[in-house]
């Protein structure tokens, strides 16, 4: 891993021309956009319009079928490398606690930033650090797969719903956190429903999807995010 590429530099990202076919059915087409330090996406449309899907492409965990996904100004850190991604599930470890789940994903990504404890103190969970997961309620577990955008540093962010299970108040955190990010250089790229308080963002809007088309067969599933 290039510690100066996914740690301490700014990203560029840009789509080109990018479509994704999934169970053989056309999801999206002809997507492009470019986002720079600072920038954020979100990304809306209703139920099997595509949003996981292409934060699953960005993510390279999906296979787009057409177009390309490409990053500058990152060194020679592959675009993996670069990313934080919070899925729909948490990706936690319910027997460890929320400390050692923190520990373990700072381990594993590098460029670490702040220790576990002051991560879950940010999202109003210090008390939770020595508890075990499974001890936690669903908007705890979401806090807790959200500080770990804090301790490693990776400039961009992909969210599905990142406010599912969240209260008001954690909406708010969130909203500062990610405030905090763009404003040092990092990208958002959000899939929400729902207003993310995310300034001066801009929207990709996902058409509906063809009408009855249901999946015939499941491919690599977007959600199995760590
Ligand atoms: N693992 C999978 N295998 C096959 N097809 C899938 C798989 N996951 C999703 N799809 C299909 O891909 C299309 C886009 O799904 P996706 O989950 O990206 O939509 P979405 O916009 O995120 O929806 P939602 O708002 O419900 O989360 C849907 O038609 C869905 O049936």
């Amino acid at each position: 891993m290039s510690g100066r590429a996914s740690g301490g530099g700014l990203l560029r990202l840009s789509v080109e021309d990018l479509a994704c076919r999934r169970s053989g059915r056309r999801v999206f087409a002809g997507l492009s956009f470019a986002l720079g330090p600072g920038e954020a996406l979100a990304v809306t449309g209703r139920n099997g319009a595509g949003k996981s899907s292409l934060l699953a492409i960005l993510a390279g965990r999906l296979r787009p079928d057409a177009g390309r996904v490409a990053v500058a100004d990152v060194g020679e850190a592959a675009l993996p490398e670069c990313l934080h991604a919070v899925g729909h599930r948490d990706g936690l470890k319910a027997a460890l606690t929320a400390g050692e789940n923190l520990a373990f994903a700072q381990a594993l990504l590098g460029v670490p930033r702040i220790a576990p404890r002051p991560a879950l103190e940010r999202l109003g969970l210090g008390h939770a650090h020595d508890l075990p997961v499974a001890y936690l309620s669903a908007g705890q577990r979401r806090r807790v797969a959200l500080a770990r955008l804090l301790v490693c540093h990776r400039p961009l962010w992909l969210l599905d719903e990142p406010t599912a299970a969240l209260d008001t108040a954690s909406q708010g955190l969130l909203a500062g956190l990610m405030a905090e990010h763009r404003a040092a250089g990092g990208l958002v790229v959000a899939a929400t429903h729902q207003a993310l308080g995310l300034e001066d963002a801009r929207t990709l809007a996902l058409a509906a999807p063809e009408p009855g088309a249901a999946p015939s067969s499941v491919d690599a599933d977007p959600e199995d995010w760590a």
